[in-house]
């Protein structure tokens, strides 16, 4: 058994108690933000960055401890009160038996939204010092996703540790709220297979049958396509709790990682580029809000309805180019023919400088991510915001061989904080 004496809460762990991490990545938009809203394409990569959650049985009776070190924030939940979420029938807008943990489609979002706000607003409240917002809205999300996943099946919860890590700034465009979501969703997803690999039947009476396929058990560090869709789609749900109407983008990018080329309601391609492309991450250090973002544009199409469309247009042909651009710049690394790697660049560079151009028009840039352009371009760069805009991030990706020491120690200079990584990278695993 082992305790822990650092926490304020002291706990131990059984032996053989079920522990295991999972973790999901960041993601950067390179083109088609705000249009994707709008059913236009766009093409986003993963990050080396990562949200990682750690899950660990404990023998502490009655409790969930959850700590989430980005927030702050660390509290002992009554186990009982949270079962009792997990007991309540869940509101479905087809018939229940139609449900089970991988149809979240059919669940009533907003009638259990209410029913998890009710419960977990009851248990934050009890705190000597009010919660912020975040933290309200993390919380929430958690339990959201923990009873609506577990809820048609028959795990009973055992006390649990859960922390919750992330190397992703919050409120900058690099998805960090899907990247929790999509953890999230992935570590009740993987409890539920590990509490139930021997049940005939994993859903409770009256819910869809489900039983794990012999192929599900075979690796259990590994989500299978299936697992992996389910994983989305509930992180889809989290999204909408804190994001109101997301394309769905950034969930994907978050669970499958890579390269994905995605459009609003179809189905997503994932895309193998052999080029390592190198990327500078600046931060703004200006704080925004997605939803506020995307709520900005809305109210901009209703006034201007056809200069709006146009530029969404704009965007969906600039994504398009864009593509044929990374496709020419792999084919030419993969052949060693310098002219064309240059002539690629040169061409994305161009895509590049666009994209951000039509992003300002549409109201979404800030004069701090204009200040990063304008050093950008003093150093033969482009770039352009990422995610929402109005702050956060901007994103330079580098030509082969640039050596980007001397851009980054100005940027530094000029109080932004650079981050030099590669695109692309895993999706959501089980470390
Ligand atoms: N690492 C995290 N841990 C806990 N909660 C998080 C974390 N990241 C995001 N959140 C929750 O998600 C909410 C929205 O986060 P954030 O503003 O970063 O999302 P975002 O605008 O989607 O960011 P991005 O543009 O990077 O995708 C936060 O208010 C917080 O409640
Ligand atoms: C601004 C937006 O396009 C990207 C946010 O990362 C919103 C969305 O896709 O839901």
């Amino acid at each position: 058994m082992m305790s822990n004496s650092n926490s304020s809460t002291t706990y131990t762990k059984p032996l053989n108690g079920l522990e295991f991490s999972v973790s999901s990545p960041g993601k950067v938009i390179l083109h088609g933000e705000h249009s994707v809203v709008y059913g236009k394409l766009s093409v986003a990569a993963s990050l080396g960055l990562r949200t990682k959650i750690h899950l660990f049985e404990i023998d502490c009776p009655n409790s969930i401890i959850l700590k989430i070190l980005p927030l702050d924030f660390e509290q002992v939940f009554d186990l009982n009160e949270i079962q009792t979420l997990l007991s309540n029938s869940l509101p479905m807008t087809s018939k229940t038996a139609d449900f089970n943990w991988e149809c979240s489609h059919i669940l009533d979002h907003q009638a259990h939204l209410q029913v998890v706000e009710k419960v977990i607003g009851k248990l934050l409240e009890n705190k000597n010092h009010p919660v912020d917002i975040k933290t309200n809205k993390a919380v929430k999300n958690l339990f959201y996703l923990l009873s609506a996943i577990l809820g048609s099946t028959k795990v009973i919860l055992t006390p649990l540790c859960i922390t919750i890590d992330s190397e992703l700034s919050m409120g900058a465009g690099t998805g960090s709220s899907a990247s929790f979501s999509v953890a999230l969703a992935a570590l009740f997803i993987h409890y539920l297979k590990l509490k139930t690999l021997d049940l005939d039947n994993v859903s409770k009476e009256g819910f869809k049958f489900f039983r794990w396929d012999k192929r599900d058990l075979e690796n259990e560090t590994r989500f299978t396509a299936r697992e992996l869709e389910a994983v989305s789609d509930w992180a889809f749900c989290g999204e909408k709790l804190f994001h109101g109407t997301p394309s769905g983008l950034d969930n994907t990018v978050c669970t499958y990682g890579n390269l994905v080329k995605f459009r609003k309601n179809h189905s997503t391609t994932h895309l193998t580029v052999k080029t390592p492309f190198n990327l500078l991450l600046v931060n703004t250090n200006v704080s925004r809000e997605t939803l506020k973002m995307v709520e900005g544009l809305a109210k901009l199409k209703t006034t201007f309805p056809h200069v709006v469309e146009h530029i969404l247009d704009a965007l969906e042909d600039l994504t398009v180019s864009a593509l044929d651009a990374v496709k020419n710049i792999d084919n030419a690394a993969v052949s060693s023919d310098s002219e064309d790697l240059e002539k690629g660049f040169q061409e994305w560079n161009t895509l590049i400088q666009m994209n951000h151009s039509l992003l300002t028009s549409l109201g979404v840039s800030h004069e701090k991510l204009e200040e990063v352009m304008m050093i950008l371009r003093r150093y033969g760069l482009v770039g352009k915001l990422t995610g929402a805009g109005g702050g956060g991030f901007a994103i330079s990706i580098l030509p082969p061989a640039y050596d980007p020491e001397e851009v980054i120690r100005v940027l530094k200079e000029h109080g932004f904080e650079v981050i030099l990584t590669k695109l692309g990278g895993q999706g959501v695993r089980v470390d």
